[in-house]
């Protein structure tokens, strides 16, 4: 991991009329690592992604990314950049197959619009590298499958892959253990375990037991502030944390 952050945030904030959503953050994530922002509910953590992301702009604090001061850069510009959050499968094309929908974020990550999709079906080459994250995800026998087909788990993982189309240094999870079982939750852990040193990945999560065992760095937000920020077995002694958010730390053993 290099010395300078890959993504450095400080002093950010946003209002929402009389509510301090965020509140001076300061927050940075070392290149490929797995940073967890945790937090009670209505902390922050949402608006703060959302801000990093660029779909909500600051009322003040800067975002540098890579090198660059991207706090008022657009969304797919820094997605250009290598900055890129997850988002909802289902939202996408019913009629596509999970291997069209990867193919699809490949080809967009490669430039191409849209209106070249038809001729795409054709591209082996595509295809190919489609084929590849397909199978990273653990998703190589769905492959012909329609996304609706798929498990809430299995969707979850066809949006990291998404995500990763662009081969991006930073990717924002929101949540992606939510409503999961044991067996799809460990699936999907596996799958952010093995984006280590490879990607960096910001990630949301309520499910602070997998969060200890997953993350190399908590951060706790509390009513939109940054209360700490470090080594997962550091912040799980915080005594700030504990107060705020782990009540007696049993819940993260
Ligand atoms: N667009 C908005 N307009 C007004 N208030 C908002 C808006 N978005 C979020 N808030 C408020 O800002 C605060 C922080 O919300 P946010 O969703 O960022 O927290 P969170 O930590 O992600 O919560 P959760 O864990 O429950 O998802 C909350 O009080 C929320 O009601």
């Amino acid at each position: 991991m290099t010395h300078v952050p890959l993504l450095q945030v400080t002093g950010l904030n946003k209002r929402f009329g009389g509510l301090q959503a965020t509140d001076r953050v300061d927050l940075q994530v070392a290149a490929g690592e797995i940073h967890a922002l945790i937090g009670p509910n209505g902390a922050g953590k949402t608006t703060l992604v959302a801000q990093i992301a660029g779909q909500l702009a600051s009322d003040s604090g800067t975002v540098h990314f890579d090198g660059s001061d991207i706090t008022r850069m657009a969304t797919h510009l820094r997605a250009r950049r290598g900055l890129v959050r997850s988002f909802q499968v289902t939202r996408l094309f019913k009629s596509m197959t999970v291997l069209e929908h990867l193919a699809l974020a490949l080809q967009a990550a490669g430039g191409r619009t849209f209106s070249a999709w038809r001729p795409v079906r054709a591209d082996t080459a595509l295809f190919g590298r489609a084929e590849g994250l397909l199978a990273r995800l653990g998703l190589a026998d769905k492959s012909g499958w329609g996304i609706e087909q798929l498990s809430h788990g299995e969707q979850r993982a066809l949006e990291v892959g998404m995500a990763l189309a662009g081969s991006p240094k930073l990717v924002l999870l929101d949540e992606p253990l939510a409503g999961m079982g044991l067996q799809e939750s460990e699936a999907m852990s596996s799958l952010i375990d093995g984006l280590r040193g490879e990607v960096a990945v910001l990630l949301i999560e309520h499910d602070v037991d997998a969060v200890f065992r997953l993350a190399d760095t908590v951060s706790v937000l509390v009513n939109g502030h940054v209360v700490a920020s470090g080594r997962p077995e550091d912040v799980r002694r915080d005594s700030a944390v504990v107060d705020a958010y782990l009540g007696t730390g049993q819940e993260a053993q």
